[in-house]
């Protein structure tokens, strides 16, 4: 086999291009081996046909393995696809704001670590490219025509992370043609543009929401990448979560096939902190904190009255990341259910047993409840309701008004006791207000990464902390599982020691939830 391979060192992006022979053939029996090049070692995939054992495809893959066991998960480059594009020195070598910084520029052997808590012997593990500015640019600033685009739900922070794009392209690069999409994907197509410039996306980090406005549904990747040639763009930028990422995916690997020089970002967007690999992401805090007023609210009432149950619903379709840190942060909760956790009502070490409990020691008591939480005892009493959004996400059935009048109806028909209900859904309103000062920051630095990356010519990547180091991590590792609470990790203890609460699960439920944890944190984090 005669493969032609770019040295890593050779340039700034070392990511290497796929090696295509035949792509036509598509019952394919993938085989893994090992080049060493550089003193580094690459793998190779090879696609041999199952019929007559003829290679039809040889690729060599983005993960660079070193024999120390240190992986790259590389981020894909517009020269993958385009070696002969050309590059420029980075404008920010002159940049007044980097004049003396001592290392403007990242280095191309950065990386940053998926693990840090390591033992002496084990292999290094997976790492990412370090995100931040390059020594060259793959983009003349008078020539990039941006554009920002916002989708899904709402999130704290969206407005700073378009501002903080704008004002990046602008005074650290010279760029003054960006393009605001309105509306989402569907924007690209059905909506006019809007001109975006430092000065229009001045104040608009003070405001919650969306300056572009967003929306479900309605990814047409051909439509969208013809509207993206027809309108010039060279840069996309693209805040949004799991299924705009993936959407995201889809574009670059549109760009790429038709072989244009158009660099696509994602800026992970999501309230319910569901996205693998990251830290967090942002205004997840802001919503935390949000939140607080709510339980506050639930706890007041409740112990104002006899009997009083506080019921808080706070948003978390799979991932009970709010709820838990809600819970954990205030200390007037008695109770938090999320959706990883199964719980039960009637019986022995049941809620109901809980509640009873708690009312007789306390007097009054607060649950918070996530909103994917229960769902299939919701749905018993609910069959036949399956719908969805225009995005193909279930929408739940509404696990806080069924909780409330179960709990009712067991204290006044078994229980015969009286008790004061006070029910507070906050769900939209803990994403529906301006970020926080911490989550202001982060944005920055979100957007500013995303900037660099977009500059250096990469692209197909999201960009992230990890281990609170910035990086550009493959669009496909951070869509391919979601973050959910591991009922095996420390936190969720913490959270049972801090509560008190009954953990509802036997042994071989957080036997069956270790494997299957183990499956989805495969690429996540805990926080
Ligand atoms: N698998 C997919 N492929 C292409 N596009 C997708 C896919 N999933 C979702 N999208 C598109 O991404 C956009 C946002 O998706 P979705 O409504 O699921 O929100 P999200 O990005 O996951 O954010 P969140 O869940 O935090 O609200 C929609 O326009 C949708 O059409
Ligand atoms: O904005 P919508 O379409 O009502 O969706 C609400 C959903 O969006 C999320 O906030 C995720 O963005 C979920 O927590 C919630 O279930
Ligand atoms: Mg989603």
């Amino acid at each position: 086999m005669d493969l032609l391979i770019h040295s890593p060192l050779s340039r700034s992006s070392p990511s290497l291009s796929p090696f295509l022979f035949n792509s036509k053939n598509t019952t394919l029996n993938p085989v893994f081996h090992s080049l060493n090049f550089d003193s580094r070692n690459f793998q190779i995939k090879l696609l041999v046909s199952r019929q007559n054992h003829q290679l039809i495809r040889a690729q060599v893959s983005d993960q660079i393995v070193n024999d120390d066991g240190f992986v790259l998960e590389d981020v894909p480059h517009l020269t993958n696809f385009l070696p002969d594009l050309p590059s420029y020195p980075n404008p920010l070598q002159k940049s007044q704001a980097y004049a003396i910084v001592k290392k403007t520029f990242v280095s191309s052997e950065d990386s940053v670590a998926q693990n840090i808590v390591v033992q002496k012997d084990t292999p290094r593990g997976v790492h990412f490219r370090r995100a931040g500015p390059r020594e060259k640019v793959y983009f003349k600033s008078d020539e990039v025509r941006a554009c920002i685009v916002t989708c899904g739900g709402l999130c704290p922070g969206i407005n700073t992370v378009i501002r903080e794009i704008v004002c990046g392209l602008n005074y650290m690069y010279g760029v003054d043609n960006i393009l605001g999409i309105e509306g989402g994907y569907k924007g690209f197509y059905s909506r006019n543009t809007t001109t975006l410039t430092p000065k229009v996306v001045n104040d608009i980090h003070k405001r919650g929401g969306t300056f572009l406005c967003t929306s479900r549904g309605g990814h047409d990747t051909n439509k969208i990448v013809d509207n993206i040639q027809d309108r010039g763009i060279n840069q996309v930028y693209i805040i949004g979560g799991d299924g705009t990422q993936r959407g995201a995916a889809l574009i670059y690997k549109e760009v790429e096939k038709r072989g244009l020089p158009i660099a696509v970002a994602g800026i992970p967007k999501t309230i319910d902190n569901d996205i693998a690999v990251i830290d967090k992401s942002f205004g997840f805090d802001t919503a935390v904190e949000e939140a607080q007023r709510a339980i506050n609210a639930a706890h007041v009432e409740a112990e104002s009255v006899e009997n009083g149950v506080g019921i808080v619903k706070l948003m978390g379709r799979y991932s009970g990341f709010i709820a838990m840190f809600a819970t954990l942060a205030s200390r007037d909760v008695d109770c938090c259910l999320i959706p990883e956790s199964p719980f039960y009502l009637e019986g022995r070490g049941g809620l109901f047993d809980f509640i009873e409990q708690r009312l007789k020691e306390n007097g009054h008591m607060v649950i918070v409840v996530a909103e994917g939480a229960g769902q299939e005892y919701v749905a018993q009493n609910m069959p036949g309701v399956d719908e969805k959004d225009a995005s193909g996400n279930r929408l739940l059935l509404d696990i806080g008004l069924w909780l409330t009048q179960k709990i009712k109806d067991h204290f006044s028909k078994v229980r015969k006791m009286t008790i004061n209900m006070k029910y507070i859904d906050p769900t939209y309103m803990i994403r529906a207000i301006p970020s926080n000062a911490s989550d202001n920051i982060y944005c920055t630095l979100l957007a500013q990464s995303a900037v660099h990356g977009a500059m250096a010519g990469y692209t197909g990547f999201t960009v992230g902390p990890v281990n609170s180091r910035h990086a550009y991590i493959p669009i496909a590792r951070v869509t391919e599982a979601t973050n959910t609470v591991k009922l095996t990790d420390r936190m969720w203890a913490r959270l049972l020691a801090s509560t008190n609460q009954p953990s509802f699960l036997n042994s071989s439920d957080v036997l069956q939830n270790d494997i299957t944890g183990a499956i989805n944190s495969m690429n996540s984090n805990s926080i």
